[in-house]
């Protein structure tokens, strides 16, 4: 088989990301607006992001750290050009107190796009969110399943009895199953999927909607594509492989892989790009998450060529640009991004002159893909 050496795809749109607020806010959206026409924007800020008025000013302070950065002088006027028409898509943080009436305004509004389920005590800022999602939540989502608001979530049960390793095929059963029971017509998002139960899941159990529309889907993150358990401890401790859901066995990272690249419409592209400065990853308890934004692309198109040998193009595109688009009833995405086999070396670390910098995910390693925004 011959390999590639160059191809395009439409532009894509990143469907899991964190954004955080003020001084990283500025620092961290343009890796994400320069290659990224869209993104769904994670609202486990501090305080959490519960109404749909904290998500309107949010969303804006966004914009506004978009058009610094263009006004700065720091990037091209080609990136400018792309960076201008960014979009983030708003999500609502659940928590026990959200109203149904809260859901009607976000359905309504235009700019949010989801509601978010952390299990309290799952992730980072998750501490105000549910601890029983049917007990406590029922009316608000049959609310969200009546106005099609999709349900983002972060699948992993708290439950300290059991493995850390379990937490994500434990939720598949004791949250998922009766979820889908109660609410078959409601839209899901099973967030950054780690293991072949959860890949299973989003495979089987997925239904459509009268337009043919996947009602269950599920984002999957470069990571978690390319990397099985061992990364963790190749060599000693590598804090910056430390993620949430964490990383897991091989047979898992192979399933994930499988189900990328199925061509199955509810996979989908969400790199969960998740940026903690350096010393808040190189500590005693260090914090979870990867930042991957720069160059979550790369990643993807080698992840997708590990897998398959040759990347099917087609369906490359179809994960990173349309069965997002699709899932969330947005039009695709005209213009393109271009992929080059040329090495391209990472950054070992990013200069953030108001803390200790972000350590980019696989800092210092060089990828075999560029990409860029003009042909
Ligand atoms: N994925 C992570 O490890 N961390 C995310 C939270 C999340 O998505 O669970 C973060 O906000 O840092
Ligand atoms: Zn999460
Ligand atoms: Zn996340």
């Amino acid at each position: 088989m011959s390999n590639l050496s160059q191809f395009s795809i439409r532009t894509p749109d990143d469907l899991h990301l964190h954004l955080r607020d003020g001084e990283v806010l500025d620092f961290v959206v343009p890796a994400t607006a320069r290659r990224f026409r869209r993104a769904i924007v994670m609202p486990n800020l501090k305080p959490p992001v519960t109404t749909v008025d904290q998500a309107g000013a949010y969303r804006q302070r966004v914009l506004d750290a978009v058009q610094r950065a263009c006004l700065s002088g720091s990037y091209e006027a080609s990136d400018c050009d792309i960076m201008q028409h960014f979009e983030p898509l708003m999500v609502l943080y659940l928590t026990g107190s959200t109203v149904v009436s809260e859901i009607e305004k976000a359905s309504a509004s235009g700019f949010v796009h989801a509601v978010k389920l952390y299990p309290a005590g799952a992730t980072t800022n998750s501490d105000a969110g549910v601890s029983d999602l049917l007990g406590q939540c029922g009316s608000v989502l049959a609310a969200m399943e009546a106005c099609g608001l999709p349900l983002l979530v972060h699948g992993e049960v708290t439950d300290p009895e059991v493995d850390v390793f379990d937490r994500e095929a434990q939720f598949v059963e004791r949250v998922m199953k009766p979820l889908r029971d109660r609410f078959p017509a409601l839209r899901v998002v099973f967030e950054h999927i780690t293991t072949r139960q959860a890949a299973d899941f989003v495979t089987t159990h997925c239904t459509l909607d009268a337009q043919g529309r996947p009602l269950l889907a599920a984002t999957i993150t470069p990571q978690h594509l390319l990397y099985n358990r061992n990364a963790l401890f190749k060599g000693g401790l590598q804090p910056h492989w430390y993620c949430l859901p964490v990383l897991k066995r091989e047979e898992h990272r192979a399933a994930l892989a499988s189900a990328a690249t199925s061509g199955l419409p509810q996979f989908f592209l969400g790199t969960d790009s998740a940026p903690h400065a350096r010393h808040l990853k190189e500590m005693a308890c260090g914090c979870a998450g990867c930042y991957s934004a720069p160059y979550a692309l790369e990643m993807y198109a080698e992840a997708f060529e590990m897998a398959s040998g040759q990347i099917d193009v087609k369906q490359f595109e179809a994960f990173c640009s349309e069965n997002g688009a699709r899932f969330y009833g947005l039009p695709l995405n005209t213009g393109a991004v271009f992929f080059e086999r040329k090495p391209c070396t990472i950054e070992p670390l990013l200069p953030f002159a108001a803390d200790s910098g972000i350590v980019p995910f696989r800092s210092g390693e060089t990828l075999q893909w560029t990409v860029r925004t003009k042909a």
